[in-house]
């Protein structure tokens, strides 16, 4: 038994040693949740991972609340099928538009990225950047969660609709990309902000990009390293640690599955052997 008062989740259908050797889920709409397994492999590298790309609905950041609604509890449905002990949405557009509606819904832990990533930035300035989606900046859920705990923070968020197709479409070097990079952050220097938030799980991606562009005393907050920061501390207070060897990671696509695993190559060092799955739920 694993309930928890920190989760609405609370695996109680687990053994405890079946829930320390079944896989973490992540998901995204694309490739951009590599930057949260990287991150995984970085910090929790005994834990067996499952990771769903929705790349048929790709972009996430310019659908209506009901779509992504829609296709996040399809995904939870088959990450639970899957028997994940815990699920990581490393997606911002999900966690800041589905994760408070689904939360109760399925007997696992899920995690966002919006919270983490807002604590850590209120940790690191004042007067903060939110680069993000179109959905996601809509949605407020970053200048919410950092007033809601620093409420003498600054914000300004920025919606970027052309960075997840120019990444998808592996344009990150093309000149064209800088440009549009440019113009999405002249209106945070302007505000002299010292402190940006990558508020989509695509853009760490784009770092060097970014990083060019921006002065040097402004610091970039990667919500993909707290939330897996959060996730290791939440299988520890549930005891469910995978202390035995992980299985290897199992990737899945709504999409094109040699698409996911060519941009996957470059991410993750090695190719990806990716499977297409049809979520029939998922179809809007
Ligand atoms: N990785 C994305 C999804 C972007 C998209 O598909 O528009 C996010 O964190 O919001």
């Amino acid at each position: 038994m694993f309930s928890s008062s920190i989760f609405e989740g609370n695996l109680d259908n687990f053994s405890e040693q079946e829930a320390q050797r079944s896989p973490i889920g992540v998901f995204d709409s694309g490739v951009g949740g590599l930057t949260v397994l990287r991150q995984i492999y970085k910090q929790l590298p005994n834990e067996s991972i499952i990771y769903f790309g929705d790349t048929a609905h790709l972009p996430y950041g310019i659908r209506s609340q009901a779509e992504i609604l829609q296709y996040v509890r399809a995904i939870l449905n088959w990450m639970q099928q899957q028997r994940v002990k815990m699920v990581i949405m490393a997606c911002n557009t999900s966690s800041a538009l589905a994760l408070e509606n689904v939360r109760q819904e399925f007997n696992f832990p899920i995690m966002g990225v919006v919270l983490p990533g807002a604590k850590a930035a209120v940790q690191m300035g004042k007067r903060i950047g939110v680069i993000a989606t179109p959905a996601t900046a809509k949605s407020n859920a970053y200048r919410q969660a950092m007033m809601e705990i620093k409420p003498d923070v600054q914000v300004w968020q920025v919606s970027c609709p052309e960075f997840v197709p120019l990444i998808e479409q592996n344009r990150i070097h093309d000149p064209y990309t800088t440009e549009v990079a440019s113009a999405y952050l002249e209106p945070l220097l302007k505000q002299e902000i010292d402190t940006l938030i990558y508020g989509c799980t695509h853009y760490p991606l784009l770092a060097p990009v970014l990083r060019s562009l921006l002065p040097a005393h402004v610091k970039l907050v990667d919500p993909a390293v707290h939330v897996v920061t959060a996730c290791a501390q939440n299988l520890d207070l549930l005891n469910i640690r995978n202390n035995h060897l992980p299985m290897p990671t199992r990737f899945a696509v709504s999409g094109c599955p040699q698409q996911f695993a060519q941009s996957g190559l470059q991410w993750l060092g090695y190719t990806p052997l990716v499977e297409k799955i049809h979520l029939t739920d998922a179809t809007v």
